[in-house]
């Protein structure tokens, strides 16, 4: 009944018009046979029928983003395409009335900056940083009145950067392109440190700690826009180093560094698709068909996890109020410490805004959130504003690593951001000293969702949910391992935070390294039966042993099963030896009736975490195998409705 394009939902038409010019070599798995599911088609989400959210990252699409295809999406709100080799301009955008976040990064788009983009009025989040674009940059950017992340470095745009003030903006980069002149010193743009301009040849002024020769006057001004440094102040490279920036030496992240890898990661997927394809074909030969609607399955989870999350933390907070206590002896001590100077000014990563000094972070109110196996972790209320989760690492056991070693990684670590990682923002080394600043994560943690407290009953998710949740989780680890070849070395329940809109954020990523090598015994931690089986049995057994990609593939593979089980991995039997069936017989005696269809996606996804835990760390798929295993088993739940999503396309979202 679906076939027919005289019926096509206009959603559909626009993917599939997308499709057919931007997917050259038939990467992008949107099926069309037979059926039109395309709410379940890999990377796209649905809300009442229509599409709110396309992400399709890491395709190496090789075509073109064609004029009149996704900018029909008029309910669109999130589009990334980052990361896929696509070229030609950037088409004309203004139908995404709704659109609050475009990734266009990491391709090959050329032309202009797009003047679409000023008609977009909800426009929150704008990458397009890694591309080919030229011409100026506009001054409209400046009427962009709730941009809050702006990112257009490593292009060829030229001219002047336009004074932006708007307060809302947090992230900004126009670093690696061949802009020239004085930077307006608005409050705003002042907030950003150096690394958020250069390199860039021409550029000059107080921001960037260098004096604009005497030319033409800018914005009709004759005075020289800066400023020799004030008597007594250091010199332009000791000024820089204060602001935890090398400007002689490359780029923190340029270019160059990141192609290789993104070339090495291609290749690789190349290599890796058949066996995944393999998989998949296993997979959907035992699939049986079911009724169950994705849209309705997604809402009612967003619903529950709202509920179930709201509930959680409601009970979390009366505990909480017991233990809560100020904790600014902690703090006040890392201040006392904190000289002046590069080892005790907090280091923004590239492109943050400088949103808070140290004093007014040792001045916020901080309650304790817990004690992990790298520090403890407290949420600190800035002037009774911004609320940040602060990390404090335990100096014995990060001493193994220098403070030139740290800042190194500390400044890789804060370049990953993804829609699903927790982003690190700022972090300093003072004397005894070293604090990680993330984003607060206000709804809890998955261990909190799936286990609930001590007061409630802890009955498993649903279905619809594990797969939401898994998908979400596989989508920033294969972002952390395959853009950037870091490993995450410690993901649990406790580690996975849900975001605003419940979605699932990793947390404390890569931080395992900083722990090797380790003279020291292993920490308490590493004894308690619940992180054990989290462990890989290569890594658990030596202290020494650095945890890889496939180890976090092995740490999925049980986060899966525990979310599937809502059991503590230290109540999982042995499932290294064991037979599916086995193992399905134990996973379906802890779950109520998952309904027509349920039973057999819980197979499909059990499947998914036995293979992520086979004992042999290279028989192991790769996290972005595993991604795809998680999407093909979302576009079958899909292929089994289409009815209802074809008679459901004129829903609105808000
Ligand atoms: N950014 C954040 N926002 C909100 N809560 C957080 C944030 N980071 C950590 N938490 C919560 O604080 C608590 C302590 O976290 P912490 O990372 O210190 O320990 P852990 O996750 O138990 O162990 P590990 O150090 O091994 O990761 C956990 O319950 C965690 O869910």
């Amino acid at each position: 009944s679906s076939g027919s394009t005289g019926r096509l939902p206009s959603d559909a038409a626009a993917l599939l018009s997308f499709k057919s010019k931007a997917d050259l070599k038939g990467n992008l798995p949107f099926s069309t046979n037979g059926s039109l599911r395309y709410c379940s088609w890999a990377g796209v989400t649905c809300l009442q029928g229509r599409v709110v959210r396309l992400v399709v990252e890491g395709f190496d699409l090789g075509g073109v983003f064609s004029p009149d295809s996704l900018s029909r999406l008029d309910q669109l709100r999130v589009l990334s395409l980052q990361n896929n080799s696509l070229s030609g301009p950037i088409p004309d955008l203004s139908g995404l009335v709704n659109l609050k976040t475009l990734f266009l990064d990491h391709n090959s788009f050329s032309g202009p900056f797009p003047p679409s983009i000023f008609s977009l009025h909800r426009i929150r989040t704008v990458d397009l940083s890694h591309n080919n674009l030229t011409g100026p940059l506009p001054p409209s950017l400046t009427k962009l009145d709730r941009l809050n992340y702006l990112r257009l470095d490593s292009n060829r745009f030229n001219g002047t950067v336009p004074p932006l003030n708007q307060s809302s903006l947090q992230t900004f980069n126009v670093s690696g392109n061949d802009l020239n002149g004085a930077i307006p010193v608005t409050p705003v743009l002042s907030h950003f440190g150096v690394s958020s301009y250069l390199p860039s040849s021409g550029l000059c002024g107080e921001i960037v700690h260098k004096e604009c020769r005497p030319g033409p006057p800018f914005f009709n001004s004759s005075a020289p826009v800066v400023a020799a440094p004030p008597p007594g102040a250091v010199t332009l490279g000791q000024s820089a180093e204060l602001h935890g920036v090398n400007l002689t030496g490359p780029p923190p992240r340029g270019d160059h560094k990141r192609t290789p890898l993104i070339i090495g990661f291609s290749c690789g997927v190349l290599v890796l698709v058949g066996s995944v394809v393999c998989f998949v074909l296993a997979l959907r030969r035992q699939r049986t068909r079911s009724r169950a609607g994705t849209e309705a399955d997604e809402a009612e989870y967003v619903a529950a996890a709202a509920q179930e999350a709201a509930l959680v933390r409601v009970e979390q907070e009366a505990e909480l109020e017991e233990k809560v206590k100020r904790v600014q002896e902690g703090m006040m001590q890392v201040g006392a410490g904190a000289g002046v100077g590069r080892s005790g000014s907090l280091v923004f990563c590239a492109g943050e805004a400088h949103l808070y000094t140290l004093e007014q972070l040792m001045r916020a109110s901080a309650e304790l959130l817990g004690r992990g196996t790298v520090g403890t972790t407290y949420k600190a209320v800035l002037d009774g504003q911004l609320i940040v989760s602060v990390k404090r690492l335990d100096s014995g056991k990060v001493a193994g690593v220098n403070r030139e070693a740290f800042e190194g990684h500390m400044e890789a670590v804060g370049g990953l951001r993804h829609p699903n990682l927790v982003p690190l923002r700022a972090y300093l080394q003072a004397k005894e000293e070293r604090l990680l600043i993330y984003d607060y994560q206000p709804n809890g943690s998955l261990f909190s969702l799936i286990h609930g407290s001590k007061s409630s009953r802890a009955k498993p998710l649903h279905w619809t949910s594990c797969l939401k949740i898994a998908e979400d989780v596989a989508q920033g680890l294969s972002y952390i391992h395959q853009a950037w070849r870091l490993v995450h070395g410690n993901l649990k329940s406790s580690n996975v935070l849900l975001g605003p809109d419940f979605e699932a954020c990793v947390s404390d990523y890569c931080l395992a390294t900083l722990l090797l090598p380790n003279p020291l015994p292993p920490p308490d931690h590493d004894n308690d039966p619940n992180l054990l089986v989290y462990k890989a049995p290569e890594t658990r057994h030596s202290t020494r042993s650095q945890p890889t990609t496939k180890s976090d593939v092995y740490a999925f593979g049980t986060l899966l099963l525990e979310l599937l089980t809502s059991k503590n991995p230290s109540q999982h039997p042995n499932v290294e030896g064991a037979q599916a069936e086995e193992v399905m017989g134990w996973v379906r005696s802890t779950r109520e009736d998952d309904g027509v269809g349920g039973d057999d996606r819980l197979g499909m996804l059990l499947e998914v975490a036995l293979v992520c835990r086979l004992r042999s760390p290279e028989q192991r798929p790769t996290m972005w195998q595993v991604l795809k295993m998680l999407q093909e088993i979302k576009e079958g739940v899909g292929e089994d409705d289409h009815e209802l999503d074809l008679h459901s396309n004129n829903g609105s979202v808000s």
